[in-house]
């Protein structure tokens, strides 16, 4: 039977970024906290009525000193190394729990260090060190510059959009700098260039518009869950990859189609620290006729 059959969830979102939280950790279903891809979709599904872009399973810790390990899903079944939203969701949903005011969990990309503050409604997630390799985003060939690279959609004369700068935040990020984030279709030019062969583990697109060195408006589309009102990891790739350029400062805020973030890259660590609020929506329960017919 699926772990997640009749297991309790937490329904949130990070300004505006859909989150399910679910807790395996407790003595019931230790030895089997696993989720397939399928049982992750078949959650986001119609039949399964719990749509949302990030599925957050929180596992047994795998190393001494962290809460958990943290499986993190888009709704497509696909596995993410990062999601800064949906962390900033398990801390909430963590720290109201044990009345804890910070912790550290594993994921695939590493260990994460969360607090809260500045303010009590704000998270911050200590979101490590950005990479900039061709092969750590990864990219399918050698670039040896990544803060702008050649690709580009549209005319080769006259493109829609081009030279991104690329980064990994744990998980691979590709950023368009433009005028207007507004101004472009990129329900249309997302799944393009997610799966571009330039990027062979996909990536996650971004529209950025550097308002001054302090300010940056950005639009996003996940790799494996469309069109988001933010992407946390993104707001992060995208400070980095402008200050990189010189174009604005270690630290400054980024407006989402959901709502603000504070990001800072770290001189003394080169760490990112993410920080916004999280909300909590509903509980509810999994429907065990769900998992039924998946693997
Ligand atoms: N919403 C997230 C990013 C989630 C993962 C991404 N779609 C991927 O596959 O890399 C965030 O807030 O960072």
């Amino acid at each position: 039977m699926s772990a997640l059959a009749n297991h309790a969830f937490a329904k949130m979102n990070g300004i505006g970024n859909e989150i399910v939280v679910v807790d395996l950790r407790d003595s019931a279903v230790q030895g089997r906290a696993q989720v397939s891809a399928a049982e992750a979709r078949a959650v986001a599904s119609p039949a399964g009525g719990v749509p949302y872009d990030q599925l957050m399973v929180l596992q047994p810790p795998r190393l001494d000193g962290t809460e958990a390990f943290i499986s993190i899903y888009n709704n497509d079944g696909s596995e993410a190394g990062a999601c800064g939203n949906g962390m900033r969701c398990v801390v909430r949903r963590i720290f109201e729990k044990t009345g804890q005011t910070s912790a550290t969990f594993q994921t695939r990309a590493g260990l994460l260090n969360c607090w809260q503050g500045p303010a009590p409604d704000l998270y911050t997630v200590d979101m490590g060190a950005p990479k900039f390799g061709w092969q750590d985003i990864p990219l399918a060939e050698e670039f040896r510059d990544t803060r702008y690279i050649e690709l580009q959609v549209g005319p080769i004369d006259n493109p829609v959009l081009h030279s991104p700068s690329v980064v990994s935040m744990g998980n691979p990020h590709a950023i368009f700098w433009v005028d207007d984030v507004n101004a472009y279709d990129l329900e249309r030019f997302g799944p393009l260039l997610e799966h571009h062969p330039i990027f062979p583990e996909r990536a996650n697109i971004t529209l950025a518009h550097i308002v001054d060195r302090d300010h940056i408006t950005i639009r996003t589309w996940e790799r494996g869950a469309g069109l988001t009102k933010a992407c946390g990891s993104a707001a992060c790739a995208t400070a980095v990859a402008a200050a990189r350029l010189k174009r604005a400062n270690r630290s400054v805020e980024i407006t989402l189609p959901g709502g603000k973030l504070g990001i800072e890259w770290r001189e003394r660590d080169d760490h990112v620290l993410m920080t916004g609020t999280a909300d909590f929506e509903y509980e509810g329960r999994f429907d065990p006729a769900l998992f039924a017919s998946v693997a």
